[in-house]
């Protein structure tokens, strides 16, 4: 629902929001800012609340005029150099010091947007910054450490290949009495704080050149014998004595696993917002740069922006629509976050506190995959949407697809976790067999209490009209979760009775059946929380009609991609509903065209944050592209190779085989 504070400020007085947020600069984008259907600031008021706008701008205004964030335009700075700079620059965002503890503490919202301004300027400094507070690493055997091989080292940890003296380490732990306790974390220090050199027994160093962040040094380490301090464990779930005996609180090994995994949960949730900030930007450079490249067009004389093209519509503007309906979204994980961090620091044992620990891991296992691949697909169809300026290094989406890229990998490869949400929802399978009422704390799993009653709907609307709000995607979205988790379920019980075993039957549900569950599961959800929130009567009138279209728009466009299942269920059947939904979604296409510039505006960076000239608030296409060009120190010279170009010339067939 919609916060009430925010309400209060988009609805108040508007010279206070006013001064919020500066005015964009006369040009060439002001024909389409002006045919708006609403008021940008109005609505930035509204999703972010004054007081989040007031901390953005502090973040981005020391920034910008900060001499060592300054961009390098037309430089190519050695990795050496670029990882230097990244440290620098994080050793400065800590001196910032950007949020007093009482201010996380009043707002904890406020650490999210923080870490997100931050990213918007370069996520390599901003991962640094966060991976220094909370470190994930390997593997370690209890207090004496030994990495048995090669394959045991750890590689790709974050911080570790150039500079972090100590390492957070997941371990298996096993007492002096030879009993395994499960998975812990231990404080492992790696290198020596005054000479930044390994630690004996430690091999530590650099992976080498990534496809992005490359200002991050990610590295490798081995351990031979390497002793800690009993007190390094960071008891979590469980403590040892000094008499070297297992305690914990929580007795069940499966339940300390998941314990000691529950801060997986928040680097998920957080890349999650990372991967939406992401679409924030390739969407702010290629809406702008749409809105002002003309091609072509109805006359020899008359040429029209790129964006009035079905075609270009149809490719940017549904990744408008997800990237509100994922900011929705990802605040509201965030607040589902912060009650599961609130119990563990208050140390609950409830069975709710435990729920909502599964709740939020199913979540987020699925939220990661689901925008991570839609800012990878978005800053590639933004890339190829800008043409050939797309492909020019200085407009920055081939660095937001390069960076964006380890999203769907990192703290848990795409596939590999929404096996994890699948497996929560076929873990309710029993309540529904045995009709045993049941529920979750978020609720997200309660549109499972109607299953049996859900199955037996269909698709009923009788026009395009009919399909214009997300009420037709959203009860489409809840047959297809039922119905995948029938089949899944049906398709598990199959292989088991002929044979196969646990692994080997889960194994084989995957593609089609627990896979397609995962994503059709977190689509909805994603779905449900921005229909109910883009329909509260409380938003104010004047921004409702867009945002409805847009949530429309977002559940259409991704329930498209269903479509087959949905007439191979049953649900639809007949031409015409596929047909209305693809009109649909043209339909809302073109009415939102005329507000895309004004929606952009509401999320995209200052320009020197977003650091693109084709992206620029002016609209000044040409004149930006030239004046960024022309500040490369190189632009004009000769190369350096010149003399092998005009004097050294070559003498046609002087090497050829005289045999
Ligand atoms: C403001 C704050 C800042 C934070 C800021 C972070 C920084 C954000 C910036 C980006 C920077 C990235 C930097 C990269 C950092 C890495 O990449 S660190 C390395 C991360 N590594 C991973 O994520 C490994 C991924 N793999 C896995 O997690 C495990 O393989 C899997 C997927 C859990 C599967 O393991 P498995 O042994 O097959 O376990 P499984 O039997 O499925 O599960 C056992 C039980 O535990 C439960 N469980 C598993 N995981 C969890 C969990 N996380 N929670 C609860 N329960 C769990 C299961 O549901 C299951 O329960 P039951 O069904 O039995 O009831
Ligand atoms: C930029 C970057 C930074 C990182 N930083 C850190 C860090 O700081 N600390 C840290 O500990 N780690 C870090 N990692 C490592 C990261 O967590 C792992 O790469 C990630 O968890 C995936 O594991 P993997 O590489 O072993 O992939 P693998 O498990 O080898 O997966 C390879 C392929 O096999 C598939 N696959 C694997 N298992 C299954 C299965 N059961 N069913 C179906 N398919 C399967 C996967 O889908 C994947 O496509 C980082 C990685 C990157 C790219």
């Amino acid at each position: 629902m919609a916060s009430t504070q925010n309400l209060k400020e988009a609805t108040g007085n508007h010279s206070s929001w006013e001064s919020l947020l500066p005015d964009f600069p006369k040009g060439p984008l002001c024909k389409y800012r002006k045919k708006a259907s609403f008021n940008w600031k109005e609505m930035a008021v509204l999703l972010d609340g004054k007081d989040i706008i007031q901390l953005k701008n502090r973040i981005f205004s020391a920034l910008e005029s900060d001499p060592l964030f300054v961009h390098h335009p037309g430089e190519e700075l050695s990795r050496e150099k670029y990882q230097e700079l990244t440290f620098l620059r994080c050793k400065r965002l800590f001196e910032y010091d950007f949020l007093t503890q009482q201010e996380i503490i009043e707002n904890p919202l406020k650490i999210f947007h923080m870490v997100l301004c931050i990213g918007m300027y370069d996520w390599s400094p901003c991962i640094q910054y966060l991976l220094h507070f909370l470190n994930c690493a390997s593997y370690l055997l209890e207090f004496i450490i030994n990495t048995p091989d090669f394959e045991a080292a750890k590689f790709w940890i974050g911080n570790m290949g150039k500079h972090a003296t100590h390492a957070v380490v997941y371990a298996q732990l096993y007492t002096p009495d030879g009993q395994y306790q499960g998975l812990h974390s231990f404080l492992v220090q790696i290198r020596d704080i005054k000479t930044l050199l390994p630690i004996p027994g430690v091999v530590v160093g650099d992976i080498g050149k990534k496809i992005g962040q490359n200002g991050l040094d990610n590295g490798f380490a081995m351990f031979h014998n390497v002793r800690i301090p009993k007190e390094n464990i960071l008891n979590i779930a469980g403590d040892v004595t000094a008499e070297g005996k297992y305690s914990s609180s929580v007795k069940d090994v499966k339940e300390r696993f998941s314990a000691a995994l529950g801060s997986l949960s928040s680097g998920r949730t957080v890349i999650t917002a990372v991967s939406m900030t992401n679409l924030k930007l390739a969407l702010s450079i290629a809406i702008r740069f749409s809105a002002v490249r003309c091609q072509f067009g109805p006359t020899d004389d008359e040429e029209i922006p790129v964006l009035e093209y079905q075609t270009q519509q149809w490719r940017l503007l549904p990744y408008l629509a997800a990237t509100y309906a994922l900011d929705y979204f990802c605040k509201s994980l965030f607040e589902n976050l912060t009650e599961f961090y609130l119990g563990l620091l208050t140390k609950q044992r409830s069975q709710r506190q435990a729920d909502i620990g599964r709740e939020i891991h199913a979540l987020c296992a699925a939220s990661k995959p689901l925008t991570s691949w839609t800012a990878q697909q978005a800053a590639q169809e933004c890339r190829e949407a800008c043409g050939g300026h797309g492909y020019l290094a200085m407009n920055r989406l081939g660095e937001i697809r390069n960076d964006n890229d380890p999203n769907c990998t990192y703290e848990g490869d795409n596939n590999v976790l929404l096996q994890q949400t699948s497996n929560y929802l076929m873990s309710w399978m029993h309540c529904i067999r045995d009709k045993v009422p049941f529920e979750s704390p978020f609720g997200t799993i309660n549109v499972l209490q109607d299953y049996h009653h859900i199955l037996d709907w269909k698709f009923t609307a009788m026009s395009v009209e009919d399909c214009m709000d997300s009420s037709v995607p959203l009860a489409a979205y809840k047959w297809l979760v039922c119905y995948l988790l029938r089949e899944s379920d049906l398709k598990l019980s199959k292989e088991k009775q002929s044979g196969r075993s646990d692994f080997e039957a889960k194994n084989n549900c995957q593609v089609y059946y627990c896979r397609s569950l995962a994503i059709a599961f977190i689509e909805q959800t994603v779905l449900q929380r921005y229909h109910d929130y883009t329909h509260d009567p409380d938003i104010p009138s004047t921004l409702q009609p867009v945002l409805k279209n847009l949530s429309a728009l977002y559940g259409l466009w991704s329930l498209s991609k269903h479509l087959a299942v949905l007439y191979q269920g049953g649900y639809a059947s007949g031409e015409q509903a596929g047909r209305f939904i693809q009109n649909a979604i043209l339909e809302l296409c073109y009415r939102l065209k005329d507000d895309a510039v004004a929606l952009v505006d509401v999320f995209a960076p200052p320009d020197f944050i977003l650091n693109s000239p084709i992206g620029k608030a002016n609209g000044e296409l040409y004149k930006n592209i030239w004046g960024e060009v022309l500040q490369g120190s190189k632009t004009l010279n000769r190369p350096s190779w010149w003399t092998e170009f005009c004097i050294n010339r070559p003498v046609a067939g002087r090497l050829k085989s005289k045999l």
